[in-house]
């Protein structure tokens, strides 16, 4: 049974999957009123009213995916959630042509004062000149963060007959050739556009990226439009500007303190303003709460989601394509990390085969989240697992071979410790599932799943013998054995497979048999 609480306000249409499931209990209150059961949440979803905090996450020890219905996840704290290997999903696209078409609706007011001149009537008078307006007819429309929104709204202004400039250290040449847009420097955009507006997210660089400085070098009598983010553009440097006379209005739908209580932007008869409007369509709404409501789903099942922040994306095909290996890298990275009593420095994955036909980082993440899971006490999956190796030094390395040993797929990992070098290699057989195939040079065979002991030996007739002979006598069954070695004589390794786990008595007992290496316990 999974607890989620939907702390903003997301249309209950758009949640409909969630409300179906019998697995579900869906709690509709805010973080507050729910403060007695926080501790209860599996799934946590939001728009932008709640600020996700790390406190708040905290505060929630079970929670496992927190789902923005929306795009910009500036309230939420991604670092400290990927830290507790939470994930956290949002709805890219659900909102776009809202968002874009507000603007737009925003730009045309603007420049035609339709705002004040509705104030106006409405109070009874009736001034035509006061409110004489400016055509967006072969004007010059500066877009600042050419993504989807921008991209959308670069379309709308070419068909009002705008030439649109564009800023986007992302873009393409080629891109901003097929968008029909003029792709230049920031400061180039500020000194040719008639009107700007913003649609970057709001990360370190982008606070303030319109300052006082650049700001002064736009044209005189500039429009400016800010449906993205609030402090993307500087709100004490526009006031300033437009007191001055450099900027002639602005149009605000965001703003660095919402609500704006104490802005001084909304005193200037200039400044055009909308409570953060721009996603407030009841298409985009049911969008987004669609959208979130599904990658939550798909979560709670188990399979990969397709809009994480902290993790690549995974489409529903290449999932299908992934799925066999999961298990496979998890446990080779699990195994390896019980056959290692040691610091780590490196963990390098080379795959081959089939296992190359695809973006494997997630696989490698799940290896090695698979190998630090066994050793921590805190939750580590794919989400945080680099983060983990990151802050223990350990160097991750992944690439592709092509010689795949014979097999159809191959993913070979090599963990290099302190003192010494494991290696694990790893196959996925179809109607058969995961085996691992060599251990340290070993040929092998077996089905990386249960209680294992992993017992490495001389080659000596009777150790088999002598191992089961201890076991039998303690009725300790053995449901799988394999065997491998590299030369008569030589050194020779055995795995076998339990029931249950095997206690320390006979651990210890076979431990203490003479032509016996090391031997090790795993847990899969
Ligand atoms: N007012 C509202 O209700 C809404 C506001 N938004 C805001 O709009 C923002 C943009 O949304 P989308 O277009 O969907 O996102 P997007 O990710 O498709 O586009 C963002 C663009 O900004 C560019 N960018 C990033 N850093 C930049 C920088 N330093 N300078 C210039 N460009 C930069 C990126 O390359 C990308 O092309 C969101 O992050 C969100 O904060 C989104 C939806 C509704
Ligand atoms: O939830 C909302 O209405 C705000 C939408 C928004 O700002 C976003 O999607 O980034």
């Amino acid at each position: 049974m999974y607890r989620i609480l939907v702390a903003d306000a997301i249309k209950p249409e758009g949640l409909t999957p969630l409300m179906d499931s019998p697995e579900i209990t869906l709690i509709q209150k805010t973080v507050d009123e729910a403060a007695d059961e926080l501790d209860t949440i599996d799934a946590l979803l939001v728009r932008s009213a709640t600020t996700v905090t790390e406190d708040l996450i905290n505060a929630m020890p079970k929670l496992s995916i927190i789902a923005r219905a929306g795009v910009g996840i500036d309230n939420i704290d991604v670092e400290a959630a990927t830290k507790r290997g939470i994930v956290v999903v949002n709805a890219p696209d659900g909102n776009t042509i809202s968002t874009a078409e507000h603007t737009f609706a925003m730009m045309a007011s603007l420049v035609r004062h339709i705002p004040q001149a509705h104030s106006s009537v409405k109070n009874k008078e009736w001034k035509r000149s006061a409110f004489t307006g400016t055509e967006l007819n072969r004007k010059k429309l500066g877009i600042v963060g050419m993504g989807r929104i921008g991209g959308e709204i670069a379309k709308r202004a070419q068909v009002f007959g705008m030439e649109v400039l564009a800023f986007d250290p992302f873009l393409t040449s080629e891109r901003a050739k097929a968008m029909n847009v003029e792709l230049l420097t920031l400061d180039k955009l500020l000194s040719q556009a008639d009107i700007i507006t913003v649609h970057t997210p709001l990360t370190n660089e982008t606070r303030g990226l319109l300052n006082i400085d650049n700001l002064r070098k736009c044209k005189k009598g500039v429009y400016l439009l800010n449906c993205a983010r609030g402090g993307i553009i500087d709100e004490e440097a526009l006031y300033e500007l437009i007191l001055e006379g450099h900027i002639a209005g602005a149009a605000f739908d965001v703003f660095v303190e919402e609500p704006p209580l104490h802005n001084k932007l909304l005193e200037l008869d200039s400044v055009i303003v909308t409570p953060h409007l721009g996603a407030s369509t009841k298409e985009a709404q049911l969008n987004v709460a669609t959208q979130v409501a599904e990658e939550v789903l798909i979560f709670l099942e188990g399979k990969p989601v397709s809009n994480s922040i902290n993790l690549p994306a995974i489409s529903k095909e290449m999932f299908q394509k992934i799925q066999p290996y999961y298990q496979l890298v998890k446990s080779m990275g699990a195994t390896a990390a019980q056959c290692m009593k040691e610091g780590i420095q490196e963990i390098s994955v080379t795959y081959s085969g089939d296992a190359t036909s695809f973006d494997t980082s997630i696989l490698t993440k799940s290896l090695i989240s698979g190998f630090f899971k066994t050793r921590l006490d805190i939750p580590v999956n794919e989400v945080n697992a680099m983060l983990i190796a990151q802050e223990r030094g350990v160097t991750i390395g992944e690439k592709v071979a092509s010689d795949s040993s014979g097999y159809k797929n191959y993913i070979a990992a090599v963990i290099k410790g302190d003192n010494r070098q494991f290696e694990i290699k790893g196959t996925f057989v179809a109607n058969y599932g995961p085996r691992i195939v060599s251990i340290n040079g070993f040929n092998i065979d077996f089905n990386p799943e249960g209680n294992l002991l992993y017992i490495q030996h001389t080659d000596r007739p009777g150790v088999i013998g002598r191992v089961g002979k201890i076991l039998g006598d303690h009725e300790v069954n053995i449901a799988t054995m394999q065997v491998g070695r590299k030369e008569a004589g030589g050194e020779a390794i055995m795995v076998l497979s339990f029931d249950k786990p095997l206690s320390n008595e006979m651990y210890e007992k076979i431990n203490n048999l003479d032509d016996i290496t090391f031997m090790y316990r795993i847990a899969l």
